[in-house]
């Protein structure tokens, strides 16, 4: 039946009357919506996406993001007969962090490098794929693998970004290119230090396509563009910091951005050359109840406030919440979680709306839980503060304001105005990072996959000096946010943690937790089974009682999660599925530190499951990774220096700092290509790998400083050997010492 009606949908305009008879046929309701509110059929049926649960039609599955199924084949007295029921191996294996959207029996999933593949959702079967062929040298444009999140569907066409700044529209049914437009307009892509890329899934809402970027670790001003779904026709486009001059952009975003958020910032900070940041890089809801689009925004470009700002303002509208309306991107309220953010405290993450009843009234809320560690309720039609509580341990601010929700800073964390270091909990990635969260009705409990990871904030000595082709923070690069004396090393390392927390709303309280081995797990779905779904870091999928925690259900994936799962009927039946493969921020940046999450290799799939799969367990494959290889002897100790800045300025932040790899990219300590100096070069200077994601870096260093490079590697590789080489025989695989 749905599958009939989907099937006619194509031919209809999404504001004719026909399109909202459709809908209600698809939902079953009486209720119609109005033929002009621009929803249509698929819009329809998002919001009675209940009607109709056998479908995941967008990114958080319903507009309010909770990631709840009612589905319940599954539940909590059979899922230990879980079974695989099918696997599909991708061609890409870094990091993979789509929710794949199930419409009608066929899954349209995201993967790294921003593909896009159609699979019959009942066997894996590749229906169809499609390859935007980005450029591999965009890599090193974004702070964070060239992942993607996701796609949107609508009207028959299934949309989704491209690392390089494309959104695109392909038939569903054929994955036939409908329109691709370059959503970075020419006036933001000002010069080398302004880095745009689009990673995080598109939303829609009234025929209107919204897609934001990254960028702020480099030098990025932020903004949302909202694209015609038929057309690809730029609709509405609204920055999120100001205009470097105050002038206006020709955007809706110009009124409030002079009038109210550029009295917020200081008028010479470096933030007019390096674009202030703000980025809207993951969370863009629509939320039908309140008729409003939110924005998560961004932090900090530069990071350093002190730099960016001269220490002066809000800067607005850095780690708020922003509310427009859906049809002209005109601006309603916004709340600011992380005022004068030096620390990459972005509130882009996953934004949930919830009715909840707080003081005997139910309110329409939104809930979130941004990187600074805070739980927050905010009404959604208003922005009005109600509440927020830590939901992991802050040492930044003592807790927030209750009237205004402002966070009451430890003085002690501005570092970029003590001018002194500060070891910060949560650090840049956050007590909740872009893994999302979820929500059970029927417990009331918001399941947040929360952890600890620490940074070092220390302040770029000599004023701000941006480099072209890295990060821009205004932060000293040799240090980039971990301590390097062993001692300190260590205690980093005990202090990086990860857990499920069951979070209580109407008591802004902790309820119970599931803990993990460490940090960077993926997202979680709740189901009317009432079981909670996550992938982890070490490679296993477990199912858990949502209830009260119990471990139920646990599968050897083989490879770290950091995707969410969904779940969907094909043919009547229930499946789980979700993305595989290790990568994101985390492992390339930690390194070899990340390992403490457990030890895997990338091999990225798709996985489903149900009660009577048959394909399982997954074929072994190589779970050692990139071996320890015999280093040179020699090397130049007087250019080691110099080498570890330019590697931790360039190349840590894909390749690990002090150059340990984590088992996605080369470990550069056993790459043959430290043997030899043009060998090295060719690589690094001249570009041979770039068609794999390795740009040429030869506009930003000279080939003696590249040499450096080369003669540090031999260095590190020297001083590691033998216990890489040991690490090897522990089960566990991590080395006893870790510096
Ligand atoms: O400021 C930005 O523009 C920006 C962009 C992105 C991104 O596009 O993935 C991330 C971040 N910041 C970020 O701070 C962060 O922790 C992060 C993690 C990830 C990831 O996918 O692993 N991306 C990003
Ligand atoms: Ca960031």
């Amino acid at each position: 039946m749905i599958s009939a009606v989907f099937g006619k949908r194509r031919s209809l305009s999404r504001t004719l009357t026909a399109g909202t008879i459709c809908a209600a046929l698809i939902s079953g309701h009486a209720v119609m919506a109005s033929a002009d509110d621009g929803q249509g059929a698929t819009g329809e049926a998002i919001i009675h996406a209940d009607d109709h649960p056998g479908n995941w039609m967008t990114y958080g599955r319903t507009y309010s993001e909770q990631r709840y199924s009612p589905l319940d084949q599954i539940n909590r007295s059979n899922v230990g007969n879980l079974k695989l029921a099918w696997y599909l191996d991708l061609d890409t294996n870094r990091g993979q962090e789509g929710t794949p959207l199930v419409v009608d029996g066929v899954m349209y999933a995201t993967t790294n490098w921003s593909m896009m593949k159609a699979v019959d959702a009942a066997t894996g079967k590749l229906l169809w794929s499609y390859d935007p062929r980005v450029p591999g040298n965009i890599a090193d444009k974004g702070c964070c693998d060239t992942v993607n999140r996701g796609a949107a569907y609508w009207n028959g066409k299934v949309y989704f970004g491209t690392f390089d700044g494309r959104l695109i529209a392909l038939d569903a049914k054929t994955g036939k290119l409908v329109w691709s437009v370059n959503t970075i307009p020419p006036e933001a892509q000002l010069g080398k230090q302004r880095s745009y890329t689009v990673d995080g899934a598109p939303r829609i809402a009234k025929g209107r396509v919204i897609i934001g970027n990254g960028g702020s670790e480099f030098g990025a001003r932020g903004f949302v563009t909202a694209f015609d779904a038929e057309t690809g026709k730029v609709d509405w486009r609204f920055f999120t910091v100001p205009n470097p001059k105050n002038e206006p952009d020709h955007a809706a975003s110009d009124s409030v951005l002079m009038n109210k958020a550029y009295q917020t910032w200081s008028p010479t900070g470096a933030w007019t050359r390096q674009g202030g940041g703000g980025t809207v890089w993951d969370s863009i809801v629509y939320d039908p109840v309140a008729d409003l689009v939110y924005l998560g925004v961004g932090n900090g470009s530069p990071w350093n406030y002190k730099y960016r700002s001269e220490g002066k303002g809000d800067n607005l509208f850095l780690g708020s919440i922003v509310a427009l309306k859906p049809e002209t991107g005109e601006y309603v309220w916004h709340f600011q979680e992380t005022p004068m953010d030096q620390w990459d405290f972005t509130s882009v993450q996953q934004i949930m709306t919830l009715d909840l009843p707080i003081n005997g009234e139910t309110r329409h809320v939104i809930v979130h839980a941004p990187k600074n560690g805070f739980f927050y309720i905010i009404d959604a039609k208003t922005g009005e503060f109600i509440s927020g509580k830590n939901y992991v341990y802050v040492n930044w601010a003592s807790g927030l304001d209750p009237k205004t929700g402002r966070p009451i800073y430890n003085p002690d964390a501005l570092y970029t105005l003590t001018g002194k270091d500060w070891y910060g909990i949560p650090g840049d990635l956050g007590g909740h990072n872009f893994a999302a969260m979820a929500f059970s009705p029927k417990t009331g409990l918001v399941y947040i996959p929360a952890q600890q990871v620490p940074f070092l904030y220390t302040n770029q000595v000599g004023g701000f000096t941006p480099h072209p082709d890295s990060w821009n923070l205004g932060l000293d690069m040799n240090k980039v946010g971990i301590p390097d004396s062993p001692e300190a090393k260590q205690a980093f390392v005990k202090d990086l943690k990860g857990w499920i927390v069951a979070w209580d709303p109407q008591k802004q309280a902790e309820a119970w937790r599931v803990d993990h081995k460490g940090p960077w797990n993926g997202g979680i779905l709740a189901t009317g089974g009432d079981l909670l779904f996550q992938g982890l870091a070490n490679g296993e999928f477990h199912a858990y009682d949502a209830t009260n925690g119990s471990d139920l259900f646990h599968f050897a994936a083989d490879s770290g999660i950091i995707a969410p799962p969904v779940t969907y009927l094909a043919n009547g039946k229930q499946y789980v599925a979700v993305e595989v493969g290790w990568g994101g921020i985390y492992p390339f940046f930690l390194g070899g530190l990340a390992r403490t999450s457990g030890w895997t290799v990338n091999h990225s799939r798709i996985i489903a499951f149900s009660l009577d799969g048959k394909s399982g367990p997954l074929p072994k494959q190589n779970d050692q990774g990139f071996l320890p290889v015999k280093p040179p002897a020699e090397f130049d100790s007087k250019r080691t220096d110099n080498g570890y800045f330019q590697f931790q300025t360039y190349c840590a932040a894909c390749h690990g700092d002090n150059a340990e790899g984590a088992g996605v990219l080369p470990d550069l300590r056993w790459s043959g290509s430290i043997r030899h100096e043009d060998a090295f070069y060719n690589v690094v200077g001249r570009g041979a790998l770039t068609a794999y994601g390795m740009d040429r870096f030869d506009s930003s260093m000279n080939p003696t400083e590249i040499e450096d490079i080369r003669q540090f590697l031999i260095k590190r590789a020297n001083e590691t050997y033998q216990r890489e080489v040991d690490a090897r025989k522990n089960t566990a695989g991590i080395p006893e010492q870790l510096p």
